[in-house]
């Protein structure tokens, strides 16, 4: 069997190895050609899955997308040829929800702020705006959230509208799929007018992707109010954001925020049993042995702790400076983008760190176990 893998999709060796002849590709540059003898295809988000990849691939019997979004593939086109398809939703959601938050602290320290008290507006309540409203709501802040869709299938959490999102919220993190047709599309959900539309000093996040602000109308906003700081991982345009949004960002990264390796190999890990399942045999191969020790995985804090101390601990797991730093020298380098993202193997999640031992003998209303349990420490 022949298994054509993304180069960038870890762990594809130790989980994919008995089935087949695995070969590694660009995912950016696939061509039909590479495609036309293969079995199995599995893909990350740079790859756009269509007939004009896959018509001459008639022995294909399973495409995978290690990625939470399908936008790069044509569902429909499979599921006429009968391939069996399937994405990994949730599998970096953690990491996502992680990254929303520890920005958060960055953004709260670099300006001499504590987050502490600030309303946090989540524009889209699934898998990712989930996970960051987990951390949020664990650290005590109130979270709004805003998705209509879950609104009208009924789902039981309180909603608010995205007027409201942005009349109440001190900061506004976006967790939507990109769509450009319906009642709720997101594609350029945050235009002209609804930019203009946010309170002084709000804090603008977007880590779903790049096409949901429009990135032309961002840049004419910002330069008129740099009293709104931007945390930005994703961009219109991608692998070549505009190099004058980057540099009106606070901060700015690759389309990195679900590049965990726990979430990696989450994502690889749900097409190893997806594909199993339609081969008809057992997936035996085990998750956590795929990762690796993390080096600072026990440790004790003597007290409970501030919150430049739970930034101090964050950055052990995710240095979102050195990330930043690291994509502003690159972001304009041929294959600068591509490469930062393929050369990701350093994050892991708050759940590599097992805490201990935090004595409380006064109570100082830190940031005690209780919180960073619900936080995602061990
Ligand atoms: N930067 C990165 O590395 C990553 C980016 N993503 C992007 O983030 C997106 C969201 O991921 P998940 O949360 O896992 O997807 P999800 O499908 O679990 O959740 C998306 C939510 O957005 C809601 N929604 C749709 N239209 C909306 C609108 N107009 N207003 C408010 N809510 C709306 C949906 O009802 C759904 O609940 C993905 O589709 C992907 O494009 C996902 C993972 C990593
Ligand atoms: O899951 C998604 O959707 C994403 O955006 C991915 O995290 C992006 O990663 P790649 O698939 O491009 O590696």
């Amino acid at each position: 069997m022949k298994i054509i893998a993304d180069e960038n999709m870890p762990y594809v060796d130790a989980l994919f190895g008995d089935l087949g002849e695995i070969e590694y590709v660009n995912g950016r540059t696939l061509t039909p050609e590479q495609v036309s003898d293969a079995d199995v295809l599995l893909v990350r988000s740079v790859t756009k899955v269509n007939a004009a990849l896959l018509d001459k691939a008639n022995k294909l019997k399973f495409v995978g997308s290690a990625t939470i979004g399908t936008d790069h593939v044509e569902v429909d086109y499979l599921a006429r040829r009968g391939i069996p398809f399937t994405n990994a939703p949730g599998c970096n959601a953690t990491a996502v929800g992680e990254y929303a938050f520890i920005a958060m602290l960055e953004l709260a320290q670099r300006s001499g702020e504590s987050l502490q008290g600030k309303v946090v507006g989540i524009v889209g309540a699934g898998n990712t705006g989930t996970a960051a409203a987990k951390c949020l709501q664990a650290y005590g802040l109130q979270v709004l959230l805003c998705d209509p869709v879950k609104a009208e299938q009924g789902d039981k959490r309180e909603f608010v509208s995205i007027d409201t999102l942005i009349a109440q919220a001190d900061i506004i993190s976006l967790h939507v799929p990109i769509t450009k047709d319906g009642e709720h599309k997101t594609w350029y959900l945050f235009d002209e007018t609804r930019l203009n539309q946010l309170k002084p000093n709000t804090w603008l996040l977007n880590c779903c992707r790049g096409e949901v602000i429009d990135n032309r109308a961002l840049i004419k906003f910002k330069q008129q109010r740099d009293d709104v700081k931007l945390v930005l991982d994703v961009w219109e345009g991608e692998p070549n954001p505009m190099p004058e949004l980057v540099a009106l960002a606070e901060f700015a990264t690759p389309h990195i925020a679900g590049y965990s390796l726990e979430g990696k190999a989450r994502g690889t890990f749900m097409l190893y049993q997806k594909l199993c399942a339609v081969l008809g045999l057992e997936a035996n191969k085990s998750l956590t042995s795929l990762l690796p020790i993390f080096q600072f995985s026990q440790i004790s804090a003597q007290t409970e702790l501030t919150e430049a101390q739970l930034l101090t601990l964050s950055r052990l797991v995710y240095d979102l400076r050195d990330d930043d730093r690291k994509f502003r020298g690159c972001f304009n380098t041929s294959s600068g983008f591509d490469l930062m993202r393929k050369q990701h193997t350093y994050r892991r999640e708050y759940n590599a760190i097992s805490l201990t031992q935090i004595q409380s003998t006064e109570q100082r209303n830190g940031i005690n176990q209780t919180m960073l349990t619900a936080l995602g420490f061990n």
